[in-house]
Parts: C-alpha cells; sequence; structure tokens
C-alpha cells in the first residue's frame, strides 16, 4: 500500500515536516513484484532499500559525479562521522550512469546533464525514497549557472523555476499530449537557506527566478556555439526581457527538479552559483581555482542549512 501524505505538502508550518512522506504518482508500482532502478544498478529484491536508505532526510543532487563525491566528503566532516572520509563508496558503482554516496542522513548523488538525464535519475530516486520508506526528505540541487546581471560567484536561491518564456512550468510529452506542471518551490526552505546564507562570511546570495534550457549555447542565447542565428543585439534583449521577468540565472534542469519534486511531496530548493555575467560575455574565463571555489558555495550553504536543522553547531 502506498504511504499517504497526511499534511499539505506545501505548507511552511515546520510541525508540517514531521509527518510528510514521499508520495509516488504510479497505482502501477505497488503491484510490481520487483522494482528494478535500473541506472542506480538496485533493486528492492536485491537491496533491503529501507536499511540502506531509511534515514535519509536531505538528497543532495548536483551535474558531475566529482563534485558531488566532493559534497559527500565535505559533509563526512562537517557532521564529524566516524571513518575515514576518503573510504567512502559509490552505491552506483555497477553502473556508470550516476555516482551516489550516503552520508549519515545525507544523500549524495549526480545527474548529469539536462531534463532527460536528471529526469531519469528522479524517476529512480523518488521510487527509491518511497520504497525506502522515507519521510520528512528535503531535496537540494546544487548546481553552476550563468548569471543575469550578477557578479560572478553570487549563490542565487531559486524563488521560481522557469522556461524560456519565463513561465514557472514545465512541459512534458507524455503520449504524445503535453502535460503542464507547476515548478513552485518550497518557500519555507527558501527563506531558510537565505538567513543561512546570512549567517556565512563571503557568501553573497540572493533569491532570483532560474531560467531552464535545453541547451547550453544557442539554448542560452550564447555567441559562441557552433550554431549561431542571432546578433549580439539579439541576444542581449532577451537576457533583458529575463532579467525583468526577474531572472537571475540560467541552467538546465531547475524546471524538471522543481515539478517532479512537487508533484511526489518533497520540499526542494535549487541553489546555484554563477560562473559568469551573461551580460559580460559567454565564455567561462576565470581560472580553474576560481571555479572550483565558487562551486563550492552552493555547497557551503547547503551544509549550514544541513548542520542547522540537525542541530549540530560549529
Ligand atoms: O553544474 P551543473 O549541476 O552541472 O549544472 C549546470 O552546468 C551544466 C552546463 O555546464 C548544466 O547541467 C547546468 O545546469
Ligand atoms: O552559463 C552557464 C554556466 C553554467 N551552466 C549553465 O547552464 N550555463
Amino acid at each position: 500500500m502506498a504511504p499517504i501524505l497526511i499534511l499539505s505538502c506545501m505548507g511552511h508550518d515546520h510541525n508540517e515536516y514531521i509527518k510528510q512522506q514521499v508520495q509516488v504518482k504510479n497505482p502501477y508500482l505497488d503491484t510490481m513484484e520487483e522494482d528494478i532502478l535500473y541506472h542506480f544498478n538496485l533493486s528492492t529484491k536485491t537491496h533491503n532499500l529501507p536499511e540502506m536508505f531509511g534515514d535519509t532526510k536531505f538528497v543532495c543532487v548536483g551535474g558531475s559525479g566529482n563534485r558531488m563525491k566532493s559534497f559527500a566528503q565535505f559533509m563526512h566532516k562537517e557532521l564529524n562521522l566516524p571513518g575515514n572520509p576518503e573510504d567512502i563508496r559509490d552505491i552506483c558503482e555497477g553502473t556508470d550512469r550516476y555516482c551516489m554516496y550516503k552520508v549519515g542522513p545525507v544523500l549524495s548523488i549526480s545527474h548529469g546533464m539536462g531534463v532527460p538525464s536528471i529526469s531519469i535519475m528522479l524517476h529512480e530516486l523518488i521510487k527509491l525514497l518511497h520504497h525506502a520508506q522515507c519521510h520528512d526528505v528535503v531535496l537540494f540541487r546544487l548546481g553552476t549557472s550563468g548569471g543575469v546581471g550578477l557578479a560572478p560567484g553570487t549563490v542565487v536561491i531559486t524563488d521560481k523555476a522557469v522556461d524560456y518564456s519565463f513561465r514557472p512550468q514545465f512541459e512534458q510529452v507524455v503520449l504524445g499530449k503535453v502535460i503542464t506542471r507547476s515548478t513552485e518551490l518550497d518557500e519555507g526552505v527558501v527563506s531558510e537557506l537565505l538567513q543561512c546564507s546570512h549567517e556565512l562570511q563571503n557568501l553573497p546570495t540572493v533569491i532570483g527566478n532560474t531560467m531552464c534550457t535545453h541547451d547550453f549555447y544557442e539554448g542560452q542565447g550564447r555567441l559562441d556555439g557552433a550554431l549561431c542565428s542571432f546578433s549580439q543585439e539579439e541576444k542581449l534583449d532577451y537576457l533583458k526581457k529575463a532579467h525583468e521577468a526577474g531572472v537571475r540565472n540560467i541552467e538546465m534542469e531547475s524546471t524538471v527538479f522543481a515539478a517532479m519534486c512537487r508533484v511526489c511531496g518533497l520540499r526542494a530548493a535549487v541553489v546555484c552559483v554563477t560562473l559568469l555575467n551573461r551580460f559580460d560575455g559567454d565564455q567561462i574565463t576565470s581560472p580553474h581555482e576560481v571555479l572550483v571555489e565558487y562551486q563550492q558555495r552552493p555547497q557551503v550553504l547547503v551544509s549550514h542549512f544541513i548542520k542547522k536543522r540537525l542541530g549540530i553547531t560549529a
């Protein structure tokens, strides 16, 4: 029998977190004898998912496997967990599609680039959380992005994840028809994250809309792809319109992430650092070590959030 959501999934009262369970929205799932999470190389028959994952409270996802491994090692240290952080094992090592690390109540998973890649990962992740009977879970996407009118290195906590027309929605084609889902995120988590950013040094942070595109080059109005059919003026005009619509950064996964989490009753937030200001150019020119430090910023912010939630003080 599928667990039911006892209280409203989008409420903002802290007490409501207590009973929040993962709602898969598929009547067929509970009739299946076995569920193979193919891209994770896990299955309900071969793995004891409640034992492996039942205590998960925070799921952090990001594009690259190495970044999510470093984040897991960082969290291992931040949470003062026993053992050597260097020894953490990739739970999905039997497949090279995604990487997954578990450190205490934190699960760190890579999702690759773009909507199709993260959406496959999210289907399997949400089923995993359901099979493992997890509850009170908060999900974060920790990413990089192009800034719209912001200095490079600024952390953007997403208010609304919007599409190419600045609408807060995600369109999925199902059986040849378009289904539109809302991409509203949890306001409570957004304010908690903003408060966390005020408590940290050197972490310039804003709340803004995040535009999700299906491409890094033409899709984000870059003039430096292999194809370009528009002028510099047209590019700047589009970015200006985006800025007027409240867009402060551009990336490639936020809308489907927000939509799927929302439908399944999962509180979620998107926290991405900007690598450049798109009004100033398209190429990412900062030195490697600067970019490495930038991409740690969302991790530092979310780590602070997690430690506060767990009652761990510095
Ligand atoms: O830093 P990550 O999580 O990979 O995300 C951003 O970087 C990739 C493009 O370079 C896209 O996937 C975009 O969303
Ligand atoms: O400009 C950028 C930088 C990172 N990721 C993106 O999707 N766009």
